[in-house]
């Protein structure tokens, strides 16, 4: 691992001119569409630093910009220790407990630290957000970003990054073993046998094969089970708002209506949205085919569960798997009661129901996956401010400053998407020699990376107090991350903008 230390060797020495003539921009070819899906990165760990590997298979050391120890990270919800070894293994002080943090608790928490990561409980409120002071980025150790207000995170310059599809096939596995546990009563019979009743039947169990599943969002998890459902011999069919490659022999329904009708067992794979909010409500239920079945891994809001009860309960729904709820337990251990969910004790009632605690990603594999992808993307941005897979930024990426080039400095600024900060920044800027530069733009929301060669710490200190004053023009900046490293050698700017 490279240190703060590397960095003021290197900054201390006054190289020859020759060393100054840098290699320039040389983009990676890496995806900077803010659409664009992120397939990872060519990096590799060597030792206790991350090495990006050049074509040719060489690597170079990467120049680390900072004092690593004064990174300070909080981690909930018991992220994987894979994703922990990573963040450790760069000096950052990193803690980590099992469980989420109510909001109060949350905010005295936060306040202190640089970068915080989360799965699906921690909710990242504006108010919270907005008491974060040195927070920079957020790691979601999940697919959905729902619990972050990734709006507010990206007004005040907070980077949010998360797994797109680390946990996908966990998800549809667990889907296909519900389908037929809930064909078969699977449930009800073990639990039955467990309190020492034998009840041997076959009244209302069917097989799987030749039914037809309703795949409601036919995005990572629905189109991965599409493809799983077919091999047990089931029909597929799918709703969603985009229109879509259908795997296999999948068919797309037109309408949500047209789908439910037609399906046996139906199944919900969308975000939560203002849109898929009780998307499946009395009247939707009421489509549904007499005697099919419900499975819900998305997100608790995505059914009416009072709906669903009364469904249930009138036999038009045969049996339900629910692994998501409108409010879910901080930790393990903790209750389940109608004090977090008013119709809790309703539901524990019910026949032939599945209720699982939120475990559809939950399997070693994806969240060792998740750790290692949701880590490298936490310290790609606080070593190099790179936002490849961010989820509220424009991507932007500049190859590494390498020991090749010690006198160096990386400027990141972020600012509001408005007419004439540009021009401001590069009468700064364009004082020096400026090797590379990329700016970008997503919603409000701008972004710009530029290094710049043939710097001393003067020099740096200049630009940085030059940026800072910026904000008089109605952005103000803030957070000098790396402006004053233990040897007040800093090796990157960054600043950001307060809305
Ligand atoms: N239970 C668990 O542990 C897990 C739950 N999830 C949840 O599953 C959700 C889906 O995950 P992915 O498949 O990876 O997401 P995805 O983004 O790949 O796919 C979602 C699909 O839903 C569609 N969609 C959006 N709004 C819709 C609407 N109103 N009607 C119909 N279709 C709509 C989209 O077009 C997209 O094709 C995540 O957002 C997350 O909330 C994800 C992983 C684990
Ligand atoms: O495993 C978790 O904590 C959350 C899984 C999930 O819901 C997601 O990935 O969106």
């Amino acid at each position: 691992m490279s240190s703060a230390l590397d960095v003021t060797e290197a900054l201390d020495i006054e190289p020859p001119t020759t060393e100054l003539a840098r290699r320039v921009s040389s983009s990676l070819g890496l995806s900077t569409s803010p659409t664009g899906t992120f397939h990872g990165p060519p990096w590799t760990k060597t030792g206790t630093s991350l090495t990006r590997t050049t074509t040719g298979g060489a690597s170079h050391k990467q120049l680390k910009p900072f004092a690593a120890e004064e990174i300070k990270i909080l981690l909930l919800e018991n992220v994987n220790t894979t994703g922990q070894d990573i963040l450790r293994s760069q000096g950052y002080q990193v803690t980590a407990l099992k469980s989420s943090l109510p909001e109060d608790e949350l905010i005295e928490k936060i306040r202190d630290v640089s970068v915080i990561g989360i799965r699906s409980k921690t909710k990242l409120t504006a108010r919270v957000l907005r008491e974060a002071k040195n927070l920079i980025v957020v790691g979601c150790f999940c697919i959905g970003t729902n619990q972050v207000d990734t709006k507010v995170a990206a007004e005040r310059g907070i980077a949010v990054f998360n797994s797109p599809f680390s946990n996908s096939r966990s998800v549809a596995e667990l889907i296909i073993g519900e389908i037929i546990s809930l064909a078969r009563q699977l449930g009800d019979r073990s639990n039955e046998m467990h309190k020492g009743t034998w009840n041997k039947v076959s009244n209302g169990c069917w097989e799987i094969r030749g039914k037809t599943l309703g795949i409601i969002g036919y995005g990572h998890i629905g189109s991965q089970l599409s493809v799983l459902a077919e091999a047990f011999g089931m029909s597929v069919i799918f709703y969603d708002v985009v229109n879509l490659m259908a795997l296999g022999t999948a068919k797309q329904k037109p309408t949500l209506e047209a789908m439910l009708g037609t399906a046996d067992f139906v199944t919900c794979h969308v975000p939560e949205l203002p849109e898929t909010k009780n998307m499946l409500g009395r009247k939707e239920l009421g489509y549904m085919k007499d005697g099919s079945y419900l499975i819900n891994a998305s997100r608790g809001s995505v059914i009416d569960i009072p709906a669903l009860i009364d469904a249930m309960r009138s036999g038009k729904i045969a049996g339900a798997a629910l692994d998501v709820y409108p409010a879910e337990p901080a930790g393990n251990g903790d209750y389940f009661t109608n004090e977090l969910n008013p119709w809790a004790e309703d539901l524990r009632s019910l026949k032939n129901i599945i209720l699982t605690p939120h475990i559809g990603g939950s399997t070693e594999e994806a969240q060792s996956a998740i750790g290692i992808e949701v880590s490298e993307a936490l310290v790609r941005y606080v070593n190099e401010g790179i936002t490849l897979g961010a989820v509220n930024m424009p991507e932007v990426n500049l190859r590494s400053l390498t020991m090749d080039e010690p006198n160096h400095v990386r400027v990141i600024y972020i600012h509001r998407n408005i007419p004439g900060v540009l021009r401001g920044v590069n009468a700064i800027l364009g004082d020096h020699n400026v090797d590379k530069q990329m700016t970008d733009s997503r919603g409000d929301v701008a972004y710009l990376m530029a290094d710049i060669s043939d710097v001393n710490v003067t020099v740096i200190k200049d630009i940085y107090q030059r940026l800072e004053s910026l904000g008089g023009k109605g952005f103000s900046t803030t957070l000098a991350l790396d402006a004053q490293s233990a040897n007040e050698v800093p090796a990157r700017i960054m600043t950001r903008v307060l809305y």
